[in-house]
C-alpha cells in the first residue's frame, strides 16, 4: 500500500534521507523510530507530497506521488502531532466540513457513527473544538480518515503528550483500523508504544532504515537495547 523506493532527500549539502526503502502492506502498522533528525518526518512528508524527493519514488497503492500526487493522496489520511481543526466548530461540524472538502457528503447519523467508531464520546460531538483535549482532536482526525475511506494513514508523533489512558485508547483504535485492512505508517519516539501498537518497527539513522523488526519477535526491552546500540 505504501512504498518508499530508494528515497533520497538532500537539503543543500545535508542528506536527510539516504536511499530509504520501505513498504507497508495492507493491515500493517509500521512504526518508524529514530533520533531527532533521523529522517522520519521527511519520509512522511514525501508520501504527503509536502516535500519532493531528490531521487527515488514514493508510491501509494502503486500510484507515484511525484507524478500523480492528487490520485495518490486520495488513498491517504494524515494525523499530525496536533490535528488542525476549526476551534469555533463542533467535532461533528469539523468532520462534516473536512469530509466535504475530500468530496464526501454524509448524513448526520453517519458522521456520528464515524465519531463513535473513532472513540469520541457522544457528549463531545456537539461541543466546540476549542474545548477538546489533544486526544479528542486526534479522534476527530481518525473520524476524518474513516470518512475519507483512506486505505493508508500516516501519523507523526501521534501519542506525544497524551496521557497513558488516551495513549491506550489510541492504540486500540489504531489496531482496529489495521484489523480492517488499513495501512498505518507512524513516526514515534515512544519505543514501548511502538511495540504495543506496531506490527513492524523500523529504526532509522541518518536517513537510512538500519533495522526492521517484527514486533511478535521482540520484547520492549530488547527493542530498547537494539535502538540504543543502533543510534
Ligand atoms: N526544510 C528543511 N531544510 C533543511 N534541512 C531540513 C529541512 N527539513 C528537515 N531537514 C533536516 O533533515 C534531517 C531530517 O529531519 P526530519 O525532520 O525528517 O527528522 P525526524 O526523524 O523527523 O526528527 P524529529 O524526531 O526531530 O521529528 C534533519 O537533519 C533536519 O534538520
Amino acid at each position: 500500500m505504501l512504498e518508499a523506493i530508494r528515497l533520497t532527500k538532500s537539503y543543500g549539502g545535508h542528506t536527510a534521507l539516504n536511499g530509504l526503502h520501505l513498504t507497508v502492506e495492507k493491515g500493517e502498522i509500521f512504526c518508524l523510530l529514530g533520533q531527532n533528525g533521523a529522517g522520519k518526518t521527511t519520509s512522511i512528508n514525501i508520501f504527503l507530497g509536502f516535500v519532493a524527493p531528490t531521487s527515488g519514488e514514493a508510491r501509494i497503492a502503486g500510484v507515484p506521488v511525484s507524478t500523480r500526487g492528487q490520485e495518490a493522496r486520495k488513498h491517504l489520511a494524515y494525523i499530525p502531532e496536533v490535528v488542525m481543526l476549526y476551534g469555533n466548530l463542533t467535532g461533528l461540524e469539523n468532520l462534516d466540513y473536512f469530509s466535504r472538502l475530500a468530496g464526501f457528503r454524509y448524513p448526520a447519523a453517519e458522521l456520528t457513527a464515524f465519531l463513535n467508531k473513532a472513540g469520541l464520546q457522544q457528549e463531545a460531538h456537539a461541543k466546540k473544538l476549542a474545548n477538546y483535549s489533544k486526544g479528542m482532536r486526534q479522534k476527530v482526525g481518525i473520524a476524518i480518515a474513516l470518512a475519507k475511506n483512506a486505505a493508508a494513514i500516516l501519523m507523526d508523533e501521534p501519542t506525544s503528550g497524551l496521557d497513558p489512558k488516551a495513549t491506550a485508547e489510541f492504540t486500540t483504535i489504531v489496531q482496529g483500523l489495521a484489523a480492517e485492512g488499513k495501512s498505518v505508517l507512524m513516526a514515534t519516539h515512544d519505543i514501548f508504544n511502538a511495540v504495543n501498537v506496531g506490527t513492524r518497527i523500523g529504526i532509522m539513522k541518518q536517513g537510512r532504515l538500519v533495522h526492521t523488526v517484527d514486533t511478535r519477535s521482540i520484547s520492549a526491552n530488547a527493542l530498547q537495547e537494539l535502538y540504543l546500540e543502533t543510534i
